[in-house]
């Protein structure tokens, strides 16, 4: 058996489609959703992946707004952009590339954002929004994975679903959309603590790696027929950039993200869904309050 691909290219470019329609809607309204960067440092990756966000904003005719600062860039000057963004009508939403330079507190910076203009979904306000079930914007890495499987028709619904990495981004956040009643999963996370890992994620209906570490996800460790999920990024005695799951899986799985091509354009289509939404809601208030006025 060959497992069918999650095509997170194809399912990016649908994305986006919708958005650009969305966008005209507002642009229609005088309202024109802006998303803005936050750089530090000359890092090759951070710098690739911010070029990246900036392209597909120019795609779905969104405008972008680029907060470049050297390697030496100080906390009150990085805390200085953050304010500056806050404050910019221009800009709807906004993410500060991470990692940031070393002897930066990086929490505080992040706890700066106005949670209205939190793009990632990842301040710990709206962290707590989505604890509470209430809406916000939603961490991108999890929402594009659900994405994903929605797309290509796998079932979440009672799906048995085994995470692997507890980091914040998508270990850690990933459970809390997925068990929603609306996606109605259960959820195990697995960690490096984790004493028997392959026998947790043979129980696994879906598999979502996360963890970066090269070949974690045997083809002995995958259910027939599960859907498995690479998220992982880590890189190979070559330099280059590997996957947590092991290339033989494809011959177990019955669906498998690749990677690239998987979950990474589903995560940068998700930061362009949270900016859009957020000048819908913005677009939403402005419209109630001048009801309001009206009588
Ligand atoms: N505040 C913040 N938010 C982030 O979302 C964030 C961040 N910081 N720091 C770094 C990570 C990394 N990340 C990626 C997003 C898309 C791809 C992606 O689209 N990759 C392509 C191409 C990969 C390649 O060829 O190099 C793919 O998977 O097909 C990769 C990595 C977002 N991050």
């Amino acid at each position: 058996m060959t497992a069918q691909i999650l095509d997170g290219k194809a399912t990016a470019s649908a994305i986006k489609s919708d958005l650009v329609s969305r966008v005209e809607a507002l642009n229609a309204k005088g309202i024109h959703p802006g998303l803005g960067t936050v750089l530090v440092g000359e890092d090759p990756g951070s710098k690739w992946y911010v070029a990246g966000k900036h392209r597909d904003c120019a795609e779905v005719g969104i405008s972008s707004i680029r907060r470049d600062l050297p390697e030496t860039a100080t906390q009150e000057e990085i805390e200085a952009a953050v304010r500056e963004l806050n404050e910019d009508p221009a800009c709807t939403g906004y993410i500060v590339q991470l990692p940031l330079p070393k002897g930066i507190d990086a929490n505080r910076v992040l706890e700066l954002i106005d949670p209205a203009k939190d793009a990632d979904g990842l301040h710990p306000m709206n962290l707590g929004r989505l604890v509470l079930g209430e809406s916000g914007p939603l961490p991108c890495t999890p929402q594009g994975v659900i994405q994903l499987l929605r797309h290509h028709g796998v079932e979440i619904n009672g799906a048995h679903v085994v995470v692997v990495g507890r980091g914040i981004t998508v270990g850690r956040s990933i459970g809390l959309l997925l068990t929603r009643r609306s996606e109605n999963a259960t959820v195990t996370l697995c960690h490096t603590g984790t004493r028997d890992l392959p026998g947790i994620l043979r129980q696994a209906d879906i598999i979502v790696a996360a963890a970066g570490v090269r070949h974690l996800v045997r083809p002995e460790d995958v259910k027939p027929g599960a859907a498995v999920l690479d998220v992982g990024v880590s890189r190979d005695e070559h330099g280059k950039i590997a996957g947590d799951v092991h290339p033989g899986v494809a011959e177990v799985a019955g669906w498998l993200s690749p990677n690239p091509g998987g979950v990474g354009p589903m995560t940068r289509a998700q930061l362009l869904v949270n900016v859009v939404e957020a000048a819908e809601r913005n677009a939403k208030a402005a419209a109630d309050a001048g009801a309001g006025h009206d009588g």
